[in-house]
């Protein structure tokens, strides 16, 4: 199972994050980000393709859909926080977006 990023790691990945849009999300071990896309059917493609990375690596998103936005936020439920999973899973979602 992942566990919680250590703070020199977790602080290094929120550096990073942040420059393509994330934001720790307040009062909870999690990060948030809200994608906006031409229009429906570019958000839910795009949804689509991060739904088959997350299920292959066991690791699911919070996510929200109204028409072309796709509000984000990432935590790992089992470890109650911020593990690699979800960083691995920002990136992954940013690089799909582009
Ligand atoms: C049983 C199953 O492996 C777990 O519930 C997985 C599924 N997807 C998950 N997704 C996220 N974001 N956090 C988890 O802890 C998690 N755990």
């Amino acid at each position: 199972m992942a566990e919680k990023l250590a703070p020199d790691t977790r602080a290094a990945a929120l550096t990073e994050l942040s420059g393509t849009g994330w934001a720790e999300t307040p009062g909870r071990d999690a990060i948030a980000k809200t994608f906006r896309f031409a229009n429906f059917v570019e958000a839910f493609g795009w949804m689509t393709r991060v739904a088959i990375w997350a299920e292959k690596w066991n690791h699911h998103p919070e996510w929200r859909n109204v028409y072309a936005t796709v509000e984000v936020t990432l935590s790992t439920h089992d470890a109650a926080g911020l593990t690699e999973l979800d960083v691995k899973l920002a990136k992954k979602m940013d690089a799909l977006s582009t």
